[in-house]
């Protein structure tokens, strides 16, 4: 008996012992699967996140991808170049997430701004229409309208001529009509303006390079990184394929600013994430994966602080020297606020000293009414207003349209 109730012991022990070992194991295995669950509905929320925390994820992802490579020499780049291009292409190979903005053509934009500018009430093309719209003109109506043209911006040279031009068609012509006023102030202002004046951009040209690279300068404040944002935007309704380039390394925000502009298009943004990085290493980079991608346009956003002409030469000298280690440079764009009027004319000079412009973004036209930059602007750097900025949403800016400023000033 005592030999029977001894086996069953045993056999019960042994049952409980091999109970609790699978216990123990199913429960690991538990543990090991929710882990893995967890960590795939993390890539999740990361897949489905929203624009800051994709820009938050893809911005650990540079980090990570680039360590310290934003302040390192060009060699050194672009061994953090190739982790960068391996790293875009891993993010360019993740699924659309969001649907992308359809930007508004540049047709559609052009008779925007004509519309923008007839309903603002500039007082420049009124108030002179209003003094030589008289039976005869007083030497103090010649005064009054040469201070109309001052008080726009036109700039003294520009305004002198004009009025001379003006005073001198009336006394051939004689008494006017305010139809005949009206129309040869147009055409003089058409001519000061450039009606024949090639304002493309050179992206835009047959014979353009492919990447074509702009280099974006100007004070801080004008509008550089929103203009970049907004060019991309007029490139993709083009059909262009765009690379945006944040070498405004003063400003943080700048990048994730950048960064919001092109996932809203679809464009990929170069950037360091190290505040105060050389922006010439950001610029190096982002060429070499405008090439890699085979874009059609790369856009490189700078901070361009003007401490003194000479810090200002060297940082843009060197962004320019280092992006043509990969590409040549076809425009750099001067982005000028023109609510700035002639104080902005000053920087401006200094700017076209220090790199060399090949073109003129006029920004804020929206909210000034010296529409009159634009002649003065021209005159005195001997370069085009390629584009105009009418406001702070994401298809205000258009290419200038001569025409439709002068009619719109005239209204
Ligand atoms: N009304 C109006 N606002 C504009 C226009 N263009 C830019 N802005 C605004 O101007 C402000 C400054 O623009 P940013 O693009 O940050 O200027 P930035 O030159 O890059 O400045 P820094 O990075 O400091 O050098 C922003 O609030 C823009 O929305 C425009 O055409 N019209």
């Amino acid at each position: 008996m005592n030999v029977i109730i001894g086996i069953v012991a045993g056999i019960v022990a042994i049952a409980v012992i091999v109970g609790v070992i699978f216990a123990v194991r199913s429960s690991r295995r538990r543990n090991q699967r929710d882990i893995q669950d967890g960590s795939r509905i993390g890539g999740g929320a990361e897949a489905a996140g929203s624009e800051g925390g994709e820009g938050a994820a893809r911005q650990s992802q540079y980090s990570a991808a680039r360590g310290a490579a934003g302040d390192t020499e060009v060699p050194s780049q672009a061994q953090s170049a190739g982790a960068n291009a391996a790293q875009a292409s891993a993010e360019s190979e993740k699924p659309a997430r969001s649907p992308l903005d359809a930007p508004e053509s540049a047709t559609s934009r052009i008779s925007r701004l004509k519309a923008r500018l007839a309903k603002s009430s500039n007082p420049f093309g009124k108030a002179l229409f209003n003094i030589l719209a008289k039976d005869q003109l007083a030497e103090s109506d010649w005064e009054d309208v040469e201070d109309t043209l001052l008080l726009a911006d036109v700039g003294a040279q520009a305004s002198g001529e004009l009025v001379e031009e003006l005073r001198r068609d009336a006394r051939i012509v004689g008494e006017s009509d305010p139809a005949q006023v009206r129309t040869a102030l147009r055409g003089k202002l058409l001519d000061l303006v450039g009606r024949d004046t090639d304002r493309s951009l050179n992206a835009d040209r047959a014979d353009a390079n492919t990447p074509s690279v702009i280099i974006m300068v100007g004070v801080n404040g004008t509008g550089k990184t929103t203009t970049a944002g907004k060019l991309a935007r007029l490139f993709v309704a083009g059909g262009k394929k765009v690379v945006l380039g944040a070498a405004d390394t003063f400003r943080a925000a700048a990048a994730d600013q950048l960064e919001t502009w092109g996932a809203r298009v679809g464009v990929p943004v170069v950037r360091s994430d190290k505040d105060g990085a050389d922006p010439a290493s950001v610029a190096f980079e982002a060429a070499q994966r405008a090439k890699d991608e085979q874009a059609d346009v790369l856009i490189i956003d700078t901070a361009g602080r003007l401490q003194n002409k000479a810090n200002l030469m060297d940082e843009l000298g060197k962004i320019r020297r280092v992006t043509e280690k990969n590409l040549p440079v076809d425009e750099v764009l001067l982005v000028l606020d023109a609510t700035t009027g002639q104080n902005g004319m000053a920087q401006a000079k200094v700017f076209a000293e220090a790199i060399g412009i090949t073109g003129v973004v006029l920004t804020k036209l929206d909210g000034s009414a010296r529409g009159g930059i634009v002649i003065s602007v021209q005159r005195e750097l001997g370069v085009p207003v390629k584009l105009v900025g009418l406001g702070e949403g994401p298809d205000d800016l258009a290419p200038f349209d001569p025409e439709g400023f002068v009619d719109g000033i005239l209204a």
